[in-house]
């Protein structure tokens, strides 16, 4: 909530955010008839943010903030030991960085920051989303300091909610720093290890767009969904949905997600179980997470937020601070082949585009060109 890379408005908010998938067993009864399931076997949780948060009010969200300075505080040294500590703290071989644009001044990841901090950057973000899970939602994605993780095992389990959770919870959100004190009183450190590379998003330029924001996604996969509490001031209600399950409570307007969200839903949609979901982030895990900074084109009749890749894609630091605009309209999708696109046709609507092949062993979401009837 507090911190030294706040007060700026001009300089990048680093932030992480978790999307949690949970394993997901539909209790079944005898004498009702059950819906059909849907086609995954694990539901992601989306948090509702308050109506009246500055930036993207009332979306549904995966957990995740803004970084603070107690996230790398050396103090996490002490809790870690002795079975973890620099370089890695276990998270085995630093990823390669994969992409060189866009490059951000004075933001960690790009060897800046990074280098003024006592903890490696991988694992102040993951104890960034580790925490704000807990202050969001109540969610504790922590492991006892004493036993080690085993990546073998499948998805783990959240910790079960310590009595006095909410008086723990107003601590960390008004002092971040409190959470260190949380892990100490739980025998505990914060599970980085299951927190998996997805991906990286930068706000894009869209105009009266003020807040800019450098967001790390992990992927965290547990066997069930842990009690979720919703802080009631920044977050008001929350939902466990399949990939399938959120994309349609979006397109009936129950929910609404920004691009990125909508993206990583559908990217998520390629995973029909929860075990396939967490083998692939594990074969994955050299590969670290991609940085995409999409490009705004506005056309006559929709806004399309290009991504790297696509042909209309340029690397070019111009479009930190600019979009582009064509007096073009159906050209745009009709002439072109090489696509890596979300066009949002309305609040509602977006339609992904993809014809490219993913880079770094990530999976892209299946081109999904949505009902026009749901207008
Ligand atoms: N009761 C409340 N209602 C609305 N927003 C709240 C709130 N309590 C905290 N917030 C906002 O939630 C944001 C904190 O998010 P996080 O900790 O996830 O980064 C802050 O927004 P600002 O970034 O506008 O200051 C803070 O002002
Ligand atoms: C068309 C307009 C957009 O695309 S807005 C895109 C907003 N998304 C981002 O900026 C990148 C993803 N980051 C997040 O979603 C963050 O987790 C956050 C912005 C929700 C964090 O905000 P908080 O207020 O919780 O600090
Ligand atoms: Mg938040």
């Amino acid at each position: 909530m507090s911190g030294s890379l706040r007060p700026d408005p001009s300089r990048w908010r680093q932030a992480a955010s978790v999307v949690l998938a949970a394993g997901w067993t539909r209790p079944g009864t005898a004498t009702q008839p059950s819906p059909p399931p849907p086609a995954e076997d694990f539901r992601l949780l989306l948090l509702q943010r308050s109506g009246r948060q500055g930036f993207m009010p009332g979306a549904h969200v995966f957990p995740g903030g803004v970084l603070d300075a107690a996230d790398h505080s050396a103090d996490w040294l002490d809790l870690f030991a002795p079975h973890h500590g620099p370089p890695r703290f276990g998270l085995g071989p630093a990823p390669v960085r994969c992409n060189a644009f866009p490059s951000l001044p004075n933001v960690a990841g790009d060897g800046n920051a990074d280098s003024k901090w006592t903890l490696p950057e991988d694992v102040a973000f993951r104890i960034c989303a580790v925490r704000e899970a807990f202050e969001e939602a109540g969610v504790l994605l922590l492991r006892p300091r004493t036993s080690p993780p085993d990546p073998a095992s499948g998805p783990g389990l959240a910790l079960e909610p310590p009595p006095g959770l909410a008086a723990w919870r107003a601590r960390v959100r008004r002092d971040p720093s409190h959470f260190l004190r949380l892990c100490e009183h739980l025998d505990c450190t914060p599970n980085i290890w299951a927190l998996h590379d997805w991906s990286c998003w930068l706000t894009p330029f869209w105009r009266g767009g003020t807040r800019r924001f450098d967001t790390a996604f992990f992927l965290c996969c547990l066997r069930e969904p842990p009690p979720v509490y919703p802080d009631l001031a920044e977050v008001v209600g929350f939902q466990w949905s399949s990939p399938s399950e959120a994309t349609e409570s979006f397109l009936s307007k129950e929910i609404w997600l920004a691009p990125p969200q909508f993206y990583e839903v559908r990217r998520l949609a390629n995973f029909a179980s929860l075990s396939d979901l967490q083998r692939f982030c594990l074969d994955r895990a050299l590969e670290g997470r991609e940085r995409w900074l999409p490009i705004t084109l506005l056309t006559a009749d929709a806004t399309l937020q290009i991504l790297p890749g696509d042909e209309l894609y340029l690397e070019d630091s111009d479009f930190f601070e600019n979009l582009m605009s064509t007096e073009k309209t159906e050209e745009i999708m009709k002439e072109g082949k090489q696509f890596h696109r979300i066009v949002i046709h309305s609040r509602h609507l977006y339609d992904i585009h993809v014809t490219v092949q993913s880079k770094y062993k990530h999976v892209y979401p299946k081109t999904s060109v949505l009902s026009k009837s749901h207008l």
